[in-house]
């Protein structure tokens, strides 16, 4: 292994035992739809391998022919020199062909299957549960459907049956001298234990060091990813010094590494050649003392039988050597499937579940009632975030939650919505309880503006129509001229085809959130959460986002994170949270009169900022 970050560098390898190849091969259920290519490839990897087979034989026989050793031949083969040279090409040939179609197989097989594995791996993916996501950093979810998958995608085609061939080989190859010769062949087997032991020592060194350099590598590209996510601060703290040492001597510590593996790596390699070709010279040694005997005594060995005796030992010598690489790729293949396999084995969102024929459609007015939540992040189970949380908003209600930051004010709009289970009391829909109702009805009568909006790269009109796809062009539209967007999307030369995000223009602060507010009018829930955003716009802007949040209000029971004083007055109730309780509630002039009360406080304190 180099330093050029090779796919999977960070799959650890698991033994090779039978519960683990078992628990691996629960992979292959996604080659099961391509079982025809599959076993084609498979039969035409055996052919190639007798085809294979049969060659040194061949060559044996051209010797004994031009040692006119005629009487070594059998029957069915020509007895001239240019007569097997033919047959030799035909065999050739033949194994020309099936390999193309072998690779012809088993990449169509390979590749339909690491897409289907993707495919369910995304959408496995898509439906856990954010909690998931909160316990993995999103480097090491895409490395699951990029490195693993790769890892797996040859393994479970091309080297397994590369591994049958090899062990094919093995075992046909030791047929062929033993026949051939049993005395040069039980002189060639006992030579063959102490390299094989002595190869399989250096192997495990090798691999524990190019595992080393690959743990460096992968620590150093964390520094990239970490840098690159968050280069604003890199460059506002002046960091970039202290991040490239960062990244230089991770670097360093890489090459220190690979520098090590390297040596061991260039001893394996001479030693591979002195044990090769020693090996191929003792063997040559005691067969040409076996040629050299006199015809009539049994030892005898014709010149062609050396020479295909020989052509056997190294194929036997290269599948033993092929062997153990294979036996390192497999390894590391079902430490990736295994990865794979714990995420398709985890528990989805009980999201997209086809309705039964005779229910109907969710619907909901948008009643909304906690009755004492209590609420703990299972990333945090020791901090209670939610204590006691009770109240009731009727539907068409507009309520703000107001309260210091950290207070829990988006905790309880994310509840709402159970992107996590509840640790205590309910939360009831038009007098239903949340856990009752089908998790993507009940989303899809809500719409939320949180308080980044996150566009897609893509075009505005994707990003609007998010809200509600294959919505018609007239109410996209209408959407966007109610949300107040219109004119600025106009103004762009490609209007609603202009590509934001990453790739595309950056829209302003006010202007992303006025595309999401079109997308939740587009999206029309009966209850909307509103992020009031805490950085200030200017108030041009403001003035258009609180008209279009307004306008997306109308009709709707609405909770409000508010940070403005200006929303604040026009909700029918302020709920002020502190420390996951609600403290006061009740209209702003009602709160607001309360001098000693959390709320005053809080409108004297934005008071005095502004
Ligand atoms: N995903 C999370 N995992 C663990 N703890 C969290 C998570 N999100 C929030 N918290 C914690 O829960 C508490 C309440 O956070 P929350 O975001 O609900 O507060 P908030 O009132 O909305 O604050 P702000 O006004 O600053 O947005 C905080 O102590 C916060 O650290």
């Amino acid at each position: 292994m180099n330093t050029s970050g090779q796919v999977g560098a960070d799959v650890p390898k698991v033994k090779l035992t039978k519960e683990n190849f078992q628990r691996g091969l629960r992979i292959f259920r996604f080659v099961l739809p391509y079982k025809a290519p599959f076993i084609a490839g498979l039969l035409l990897l055996l052919f190639s391998s007798v085809s294979t087979m049969v060659m040194p034989k061949l060559l044996g026989y051209l010797v004994n022919v031009a040692n006119h050793q005629v009487h070594t031949l059998p029957a069915y083969l020509p007895k001239t020199i240019t007569g097997i040279a033919l047959v030799l090409f035909g065999v050739v040939l033949l194994q020309g062909i099936f390999s193309f179609f072998r690779i012809f197989f088993f990449s169509r097989v390979s590749e339909f299957t690491v897409r289907d594995i993707r495919r369910t791996l995304y959408q496995k993916l898509v439906t856990l549960p954010i909690p998931f996501f909160e316990q993995r950093r999103v480097g090491e979810i895409t490395s699951r459907l990029t490195s693993d998958v790769a890892n797996i995608q040859d393994t479970f085609t091309l080297t397994l049956a590369e591994f049958m061939r090899q062990i094919l080989t093995l075992l046909a190859g030791v047929a062929f001298i033993m026949w051939e010769s049993w005395r040069l062949s039980l002189f060639m087997l006992a030579t063959f234990p102490p390299l094989v032991l002595l190869a399989f020592l250096f192997g495990r060194s090798i691999r524990k060091l190019s595992k080393q350099t690959q743990d460096e590598l992968a620590k150093t590209n964390v520094i990239v990813e970490e840098t690159m996510q968050g280069i604003n601060s890199v460059k506002a703290f002046t960091s970039e010094q202290h991040e490239v040492s960062r990244y230089g001597a991770g670097l360093n510590r890489t090459v220190q590494s690979a520098l090590k593996a390297s040596v061991f790596r260039g001893g394996f390699v001479s030693f591979i050649i002195v044990a090769i070709f020693g090996g191929i010279f003792l063997v040559l040694w005691r067969g040409a003392s076996y040629v050299e005997l006199p015809a009539s005594d049994p030892r005898h060995l014709p010149m062609g039988d050396l020479v295909s005796f020989i052509l056997y030992t190294m194929f036997i010598g290269a599948s033993v050597a092929g062997l153990g690489e294979m036996y390192g790729k497999i390894q590391s293949s079902l430490g990736a499937s295994e990865r794979i396999l714990e995420i398709l084995d985890e528990t989805s969102e009980p999201v997209h579940q086809p309705l039964a024929a005779d229910t109907q459609p969710l619907r909901v007015h948008g009643d909304i009632e906690y009755q004492n939540v209590q609420f703990r992040y299972p990333t945090r189970p020791d901090l209670t975030v939610l204590k006691d949380i009770s109240f009731h908003i009727e539907a068409g209600e507009k309520v703000a939650l107001v309260g210091p930051s950290g207070a829990g004010k988006s905790t309880i709009v994310q509840l709402l919505m159970l992107l996590y289970p509840l640790s205590g009391g309910h939360i009831r829909v038009d007098g239903r309880d949340i856990n009752d109702l089908d998790l993507t009805e009940l989303r899809q009568h809500i719409g939320i503006v949180p308080q980044e909006t996150l566009l897609f790269g893509g075009t505005i009109r994707e990003n609007i129509l998010y809200g509600r796809p294959g919505a018609p062009e007239a109410d996209i539209i209408d959407a966007a001229r109610r949300a107040n967007a219109w004119q600025f999307i106009q103004s762009f030369p490609e209007g609603l085809d202009t590509v934001v995000g990453e790739r595309g223009i950056k829209l302003s602060g006010g202007q992303r959130q006025r595309i999401a507010i079109a997308r939740a009018i587009l999206k029309n829930p009966a209850i909307l959460l509103l992020d009031e955003a805490t950085s200030a716009l200017d108030s041009e802007s403001e003035k258009l986002v609180q008209q279009a949040m307004d306008e997306l209000m109308q009709n709707r029971t609405s909770i409000i994170i508010a940070h403005r004083l200006s929303t604040i007055r026009k909700v029918d109730k302020i709920l002020v949270i502190d420390g996951g309780r609600i403290v006061e509630q009740g209209s702003h002039e009602e709160l607001s009169h309360d001098d000693n009360g959390l709320y005053a406080n809080l409108l004297k304190l934005q008071f005095e900022l502004t």
